[in-house]
């Protein structure tokens, strides 16, 4: 089935990927491209309508980001948002000029009736209270236009011209503080461009599995699992579409989860009849890892390590020609973005991902399209239990992250078991409105100190490792806040992880940012 497709331009604003995931909740297709692709690709795509996202840029400037303005000769309707209505009013005749005033935060716009606003008012007529982030703004219509909502700072908050289907709006809809921009996006989406609602889960299987397939037909297929929500759903996906010509490898690194080998085997080899190999490789990593402190060779150590295993699993068999990959949406949105980048490197991440160019592999990744969201909903639909969806996310290189300085047997065995403590409780206490606070935390975990403190117990005195607690909130993992657990909660592990794990007698709670701190300790 073709499915409708919405484009999207990204200008470079912070925000472009939620109009995408706001989209795509209107069970529409959408991709994001930069600003600048060519016409002939724009034609190409063949959307059934144009969103132009926001931007750091002025119009007016110079140097500012130039989408070619055929786009606007195409018949489609396009939704220009802050800079993109701008860039619209620019080139279609009408003025941008810096305002004298930045607005920034929550505004009420005052509508006049439109295409674009009818029906999404409940009871408060005609007004939106939106999120404005500008300096510019438009200052003379272009031709054609009329207002359709203003401000008391932007008398030209809102333009249209409805005969072709462009709309230019200068706050941002797909930002959660817009309470009627959800709304608005569906009416633009499904309504003015009149795309077709087909993308959901179960349609998006179908057309996933003969596509993977076509791809791939009677070859064999490699895969990295390890437990996390990507891996697990591209497996289970894969292993829809093409059963046994599907082989899975699973690295047991020794740095693992409490019980982690076991309930991945128990439910994919078992429960899923996919095949998985279970390579115990912990001797090798620990003993590779020894006497090694350096946070960055341990990172490096772990990954050529991941790939010397690989490698030797792939050697045997016969006929595997590609490697299958838990690659999302974001991972692919932010290597585009990180190509042109001058940024400091802080850590190497390491996965099966770097695998190395000899291995000969072509590469299959059914997630690529997806949000992390999305992938989740795929997983429940393909029969993973929810539980496994919807954990947190755990680094390739494991506990050897999470223990500080050289990592040793004996530290692993101790952090396991204090790690499954904390989340053990973090799914068993729930706020007011009775959600876990497992749930609430976007990723959290146990870190190890090799330190030892003095102690006192039953009488007695101890001298044992210190273990922190770490838990944060975060929506795209490149910024957190530390999560505000209860103290009785933290009373509560604290208590348990002393009392039950003998070497630990003291437990404390990382209260730092990211940044200036990261999620992890290396
Ligand atoms: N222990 C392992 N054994 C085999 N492959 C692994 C292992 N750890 C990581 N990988 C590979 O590295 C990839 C990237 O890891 P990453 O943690 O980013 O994703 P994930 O584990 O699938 O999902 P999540 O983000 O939920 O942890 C995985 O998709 C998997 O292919
Ligand atoms: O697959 C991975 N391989 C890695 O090498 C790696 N290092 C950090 N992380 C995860 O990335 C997110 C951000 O972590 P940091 O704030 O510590 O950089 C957090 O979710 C971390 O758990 C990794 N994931
Ligand atoms: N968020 C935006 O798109 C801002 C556009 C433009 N840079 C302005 O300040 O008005
Ligand atoms: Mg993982």
């Amino acid at each position: 089935m073709q499915q409708d497709k919405i484009l999207i331009l990204d200008f470079g604003s912070q925000v472009t990927q939620l109009i995408a995931r706001r989209v795509r909740e209107a069970h529409v297709y959408c991709e994001l491209h930069p600003y600048d692709m060519p016409l002939s690709e724009i034609k190409a795509f063949n959307p059934k309508g144009i969103i132009l996202s926001g931007s750091p840029q002025s119009v007016y400037d110079d140097a500012n980001y130039h989408a070619d303005i055929g786009l606007f000769d195409l018949g489609v309707p396009v939704l220009g948002i802050c800079y993109g209505m701008q860039f619209m009013a620019h080139h279609l005749g009408g003025e941008v000029a810096a305002g004298n005033q930045r607005e920034f935060g929550y505004a009420q716009v005052q509508t006049i009736d439109s295409k674009l606003t009818k029906n999404i008012f409940d009871e408060q007529a005609n007004t939106l209270d939106v999120w404005m982030s500008h300096g510019d703004k438009v200052v003379k219509l272009p031709e054609n236009f009329q207002i359709i909502g203003k401000t008391d700072s932007c008398p030209i908050a809102m333009m249209a011209n409805e005969a072709k289907q462009f709309y230019g709006i200068q706050f941002h809809p797909e930002v959660t503080h817009t309470k009627q921009g959800k709304a608005l996006i569906n009416r633009f989406v499904l309504e003015i461009c009149g795309a077709n609602p087909s993308w959901t889960m179960p349609n998006y299987i179908d057309e996933a599995v003969a596509k993977i397939r076509a791809q791939v037909g009677s070859d064999e297929v490699i895969l990295g699992l390890s437990g996390g929500v990507d891996s697990s759903v591209a497996a289970a996906l894969i292993h829809r579409a093409i059963g046994d010509q599907l082989t899975c490898v699973f690295v047991d690194h020794g740095l693992l989860r409490l019980n982690e080998a076991e309930n991945v085997m128990t439910m994919f080899a078992k429960n899923l009849g996919v095949k998985v190999i279970h390579v115990d490789a912990s001797e090798q990593f620990m003993s590779k890892l020894a006497g090694v402190t350096d946070p960055e060779r341990k990172r490096k150590i772990i990954g050529a390590e991941f790939i010397e295993v690989f490698d030797a699993e792939e050697k045997k068999l016969t006929n595997a020609k590609w490697l299958a990959q838990g690659t999302i949406y974001p991972d692919v949105i932010e290597s585009a973005g990180a190509k042109n980048s001058k940024a400091h490197a802080i850590k190497s991440h390491h996965n099966v991902g770097g695998l190395p160019e000899n291995m000969k592999l072509q590469l299959l990744e059914p997630l690529r399209d997806l949000f992390k969201d999305e992938v989740r909903e795929l997983g429940v639909a393909l029969g993973l239990p929810r539980e496994m969806v919807y954990r947190h996310p755990f680094p390739g290189p494991g506990l050897g992250v999470r223990i500080l300085g050289e990592v040793k047997r004996e530290y692993a065995d101790l952090l396991r078991r204090a790690d499954d403590i904390f989340i053990q409780e973090l799914r068993n206490t729930f706020n007011e409105k009775g959600e876990s606070w497992y749930d609430l935390t976007s990723q959290a975990f146990a870190v190890f100190l090799p330190v030892k403190s003095v102690g006192v117990m039953g009488d007695g005195r101890t001298y044992d490792y210190v273990v922190a607690l770490r838990a944060v909130v975060t929506s795209d993992f490149m910024t957190a806040h530390w999560a505000e657990l209860p103290y009785s909660l933290l009373g509560k592990v604290s208590n348990r992880i002393i009392n039950e794990i003998k070497g630990i007698n003291r437990v404390v709670y990382d209260v730092s940012g990211k940044p200036p701190a990261t999620i992890e300790w290396e």
